[in-house]
């Protein structure tokens, strides 16, 4: 009996030890997990904060030596420098009526003080000033002297692709990318990096390192994402010519809202080796680098540039396609296909005004507007661009952005992805088209890149049916309210068809198109369309543009569209 109790008291002083033991360690685990969480966050912090001190540091270099290059050179005309399109600012340099160190001096001031107003610049490449000493010796460059802007996520030798991504911190570049190379021997001084929204599929310009970056024409609105950094930079003045990305409209989109030029290649025609993408390996829908600046001319000067034997020797899976200067330069009439909306996005009047007056400007000036009617867009892309590029569930953008903070841009996109399937099919009603971001197994990848190529050929086909060269189509814009989160149709479809496609300024919204836009019933009568509606208003002034395609492989064709365009223009307004 006495050995039964003293058992009982043992078992009961043991147990009370297990719960005492156990509450310990639970309570040890719970500190150690709280710690690993501060001492994460504080890692964090310190890289973003490395990362911010960095840029403060190379701005304040740049400032300085912009500062001494000034005061011992009081003849540097500045104001007329930053005045010259890019083709007289070539000439002069070539000629030598211009120097390069006036000419690279003169960018870096506006740069900085556009930067000032606007943050859009990530970094200050410091080599810029090394190389600015060499330069001579690429006189024959076809961008001899120029001074170029980069986006954050095309590489250069030493600096970070960032992505807007805090893991990709403290990973500086080991070589240039092939077009930075060819950028360099053709002449040209990459001397910006410019910012970009966190994870880059975004219409916005912010993330959590560098910041929100705002639009040359009105502080109150966004430059555009992704490449809103070129955007802000060039629309405000400080870069004459910027490299871009795009695989939905990123080099288009911020061109379109910052009232510059832009040009989203056939992808493949120019190397994207060293232009660090979100998806890499995600082949459904592609992304393409290309320029941005003030003018087509520069867009094609720049194209002509980079189609170079370098490039083609540098990454051979480029075709040695060079530019073709005879297509570019041709005036020969064109039959132009024509479509005000695509069944999927309703643009705003204001853009739908530009399209309109663009379309009577080519007919007056006698080339052959007909209709046309883009195919089956909402498949496109519910079915195959959403699809396709969250093949993996949107897996590797959450990987990505583990352990980070995320930017308010891109938070709704992510509450969405993360909403479990089963919970997905229940609402899709009111998640489509964001539904789609369910994981496919590798048959269905298969399923899928298929139905991509009979939707390319189905297009092609259509355009051979009704005979045309190229197609006048409306662009994404005027430029959004921060933190827009929905999906316009108008830019990607030309990603997922592969076909060369760029962005036009024509015209600036007025406000009687501030007024049409209140009474827009729209397409769908929907919360996204109201949305949009809310995104795009307030644009009063604010750049308004058309977007230019032509078949694959057929840029220069695109690029010379784009130019009659933006030439009819100019001589309407003269
Ligand atoms: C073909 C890409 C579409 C991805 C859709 C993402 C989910 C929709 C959420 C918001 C709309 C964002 C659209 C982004 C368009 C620009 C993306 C882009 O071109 N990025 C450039 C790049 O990755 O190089």
């Amino acid at each position: 009996m006495e050995t039964l109790k003293d058992l009982v008291r043992g078992v009961k002083v043991d147990s009370q030890a297990a719960v005492l033991l156990t509450s310990a360690a639970c309570g040890v685990g719970a500190l150690l997990m709280v710690m690993r969480t501060v001492s994460e966050h504080q890692t964090v912090n310190d890289k973003i904060q490395r990362a911010r001190s960095r840029r403060t540091e190379n701005l304040q270099r740049a400032e300085q030596e912009v500062l001494r290059y000034k005061q011992s050179h009081p003849s540097c005309d500045s104001g007329a420098i930053l005045s010259l399109s890019l083709s007289e600012l070539t000439k002069q340099l070539r000629e030598g009526s211009l120097c390069p160190e006036d000419v690279f001096y003169s960018y870096m001031q506006k740069a900085l003080a556009v930067h000032k107003e606007l943050n859009c610049c990530t970094e200050i490449l410091l080599e810029s000033f090394d190389q600015l000493r060499t330069i001579g010796s690429n006189k024959d460059g076809l961008l001899y002297g120029v001074p170029i802007s980069i986006k954050d996520n095309v590489s250069y030798k030493n600096y970070d692709c960032t992505c807007g991504i805090i893991m990709n911190l403290s990973q500086p570049a080991k070589k240039d990318s092939v077009i930075v190379e060819v950028l360099k021997k053709q002449g040209a001084i990459p001397f910006t990096k410019t910012n970009l929204p966190q994870a880059l599929l975004n219409y916005d310009c912010s993330n959590p390192i560098f910041g929100q970056t705002v639009n040359p024409c009105n502080p109150q609105k966004t430059s555009g994402g992704s490449s809103g950094g070129e955007g802000a930079l060039i629309g405000g003045g400080g870069s004459i010519l910027g490299i871009g990305s795009d695989i939905g409209g990123s080099i288009r989109i911020p061109a379109s809202f910052c009232g510059i030029c832009g040009f989203k290649p056939t992808a493949g025609r120019l190397s994207s080796q060293g232009i660090v993408p979100i998806y890499r390996g995600q082949k459904c829908v592609l992304s393409s680098p290309g320029p941005m600046a003030r003018d087509v001319d520069s867009l094609a000067l720049c194209m002509q540039a980079l189609l170079c034997d370098h490039m083609f020797s540098l990454d051979p899976t480029v075709p040695p396609l060079p530019f073709n200067l005879q297509t570019y330069q041709s005036s020969k009439p064109l039959r132009i296909g024509y479509f005000e909306h695509d069944g999927y996005t309703q643009p705003p009047p204001s853009m739908v005004r530009g399209l309109r007056e663009v379309k009577a400007l080519l007919e007056q000036a006698g080339h052959t507007v007909v209709p046309y009617e883009p195919l089956r867009v909402s498949q496109a892309v519910n079915e195959l661009i959403l699809k396709g590029v969250f093949a993996d569930g949107a897996a590797t953008m959450l990987q990505k952005l583990k352990g980070g903070p995320l930017d308010p841009c891109l938070k709704p996109q992510i509450v969405l992805y993360s909403i479990p399937n089963w919970l997905k099919r229940i609402l899709v009603f009111l998640l489509t088209p964001f539904v789609s971001s369910a994981s496919l197994s590798p048959a269905e990848v298969w399923k899928q890149h298929a139905a991509v190529e009979d939707y390319i050929s189905d297009t092609i086909a259509h355009w051979r049916k009704r005979n045309i060269d190229v197609l006048l189509c409306p662009m994404i814009g005027p430029a959004f309210n921060f933190l827009y989160c929905g999906l316009s149709s108008l830019t990607m479809i030309y990603n997922l068809l592969n076909f060369p496609a760029g962005a036009v300024p024509v015209s600036t919204v007025t406000a009687q198109d501030e007024e049409d836009l209140k009474h827009l019933k729209g397409l769908y009568q929907d919360t996204w369309e109201k949305m949009h509606k809310e995104a795009v208003s307030g644009a009063e002034g604010l750049p308004v543009a058309v977007q230019c395609v032509a078949l694959p492989w057929q840029d220069e064709l695109c690029l010379r569209f784009m130019k009659e365009v933006e030439q009819l223009v100019k001589h309407k307004k003269n």
